[in-house]
């Protein structure tokens, strides 16, 4: 099952995702509790070694502010949160990072992973960030394709029945490892990724 830990913001939370064995690091870099800057997030990119995905999240801007933010961080992803339309994609296809389209599962979402040209899909919930769990059940009427992640309102606590019933390639949180808004517990983030493989307690 492949890990992604969101909203980091400091060092040690960086360090303790890669103790834990996370596969992919998150760093939001537009409004947010745990928004980090450009500068900031470039030094914690730089601390990732290479086989753990670095991912610059953004919501509410353009596609080349974006893009030009995620160039400045080094990342080696950027996730598009919200409704970025096809041409987004297209104005980033040519950027050195991949990019993962994250949206909220709606009566249209097109749930085919690259159907925008993206690497990743990410189905999360109507309020991306909010630690809101959702009715995950729906999947089964628009069964996502290709490797796609699970997020939203998931938890040390929650995670391991999320993927019974969704059966994603991989899972993402951001809330439901924090001790209060913005602040990562670095315990419950190695709960959240021993009971994402199966190896809760
Ligand atoms: O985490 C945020 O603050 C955030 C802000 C803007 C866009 C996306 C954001 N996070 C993404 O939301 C989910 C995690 O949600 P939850 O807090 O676990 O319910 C994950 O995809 C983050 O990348």
């Amino acid at each position: 099952m492949f890990v992604k830990l969101c909203g980091l913001r400091t060092e040690s939370d960086v360090t303790v995702a890669i103790e834990t064995g996370a596969d992919a690091v998150g760093f939001v870099l537009t409004s947010s509790p745990r928004q980090i800057d450009v500068d900031l997030a470039a030094r914690l990119v730089a601390e990732v070694p290479a086989d753990v995905l670095t991912v610059a999240v953004v919501r509410g801007i353009t596609a080349a502010e974006a893009g030009e933010m995620a160039l400045k961080t080094g990342v080696r992803a950027l996730q598009l949160h919200g409704d970025y339309p096809r041409e987004s994609f297209d104005e980033l296809a040519e950027l050195p990072f991949g990019l993962v389209r994250a949206t909220a599962l709606g009566p249209e979402t097109d749930v085919r992973t690259g159907a925008f040209g993206e690497e990743l899909l990410l189905i999360d919930s109507p309020v991306a960030g909010s630690g809101e769990q959702w009715d995950i059940t729906r999947l089964a009427e628009n069964p996502p394709t290709g490797k796609w992640m699970l997020a939203g309102g998931l938890s040390p606590e929650t995670v391991a029945g999320a993927i019974s019933v969704a059966r994603p390639w991989g899972v993402d949180v951001s809330s439901g490892i924090e001790s209060s808004r913005g602040v990562k517990d670095h315990g419950r983030m190695r709960e959240f990724v021993l009971a994402a493989r199966g190896q809760g307690l």
